[in-house]
């Protein structure tokens, strides 16, 4: 497929106030180096795991920098797992974080008349995201629709994927149920939420196996990092 086309048909976006899509927002080259620091990460300290909600395992598995995340509270010691402190949220991820709310703000935020604040509620410079959840998800894996509500801030939510494409659900802030918008975020794609989008529910119904591009990284199954603001000290 002609990357220009595909493009063309999936244009960014503003899915909801506060909630910026941009489809190949990665290179190809950036898309494979996430994909190996991924690999780095899942095997420790803290070995990726599917969390335990309720008694169950979450079929998407999990690794986290900065703070570790389990249901529903986030801490340095991964007291679920090994005990073990997370690896430190990198430098470079706090730039690429802000690199992302630069991105919604000039692009999109520009043509609907925002200046120094995204919509998303912060300027991208004051922007420090201290813990990312990175997602692993094979050909079966889902996320029921849930809010990102673990974290005292409310600052954005940043969201990279790479690998196979999934449906992503993206709905309202008072319920799971409708309305809700389904999107297919791919390789590459960038999504940001915040604002008034910030507490949006949210999930992964499906992932399509097989559609990861060549050179992204992953053979099979879907990454997505999605960087926060405990607001923790
Ligand atoms: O995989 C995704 O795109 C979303 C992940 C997510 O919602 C989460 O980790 O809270
Ligand atoms: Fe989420």
């Amino acid at each position: 497929m002609l990357f220009g086309e595909e493009l063309m048909e999936r244009p960014r976006r503003e899915v909801a106030p506060g909630a910026y899509w941009v489809p190949g927002w990665l290179t190809l080259e950036q898309q494979a180096w996430l994909a190996a620091r991924f690999r780095e990460w899942s095997a420790g300290p803290v070995p990726i795991r599917g969390a335990v909600v309720n008694g169950h395992e979450m079929s998407v598995k999990t690794v986290c920098l900065g703070w570790h995340w389990r249901p529903y509270q986030y801490t340095r010691e991964a007291v679920d797992v090994n005990g073990n402190r997370v690896l430190d949220f990198p430098d470079w991820m706090v730039r690429l974080g802000r690199k992302a709310l630069a991105e919604v703000r000039s692009e999109v935020g520009a043509e609907v008349g925002f200046a120094e604040e995204t919509e998303a509620g912060l300027a991208e410079a004051e922007y420090t995201p201290d813990t990312a959840l990175v997602n692993y998800y094979d050909d079966a894996a889902r996320m029921g629709m849930h809010q990102d509500r673990d974290e005292v801030s409310r600052a954005p939510v940043v969201s990279l994927s790479i690998g196979d494409t999934c449906r992503f659900r993206f709905g309202n802030t008072e319920n799971r149920g409708q309305p809700y918008q389904d999107i297919d975020l791919a390789s590459g794609d960038l999504f940001v939420f915040g604002g008034p989008s910030r507490l949006a529910y949210h999930g992964i119904p499906k992932v399509y196996p097989g559609t990861a591009p060549r050179g992204c990284g992953l053979d099979r199954g879907r990454v997505n990092i999605t960087m926060r603001v405990t607001g923790l000290a």
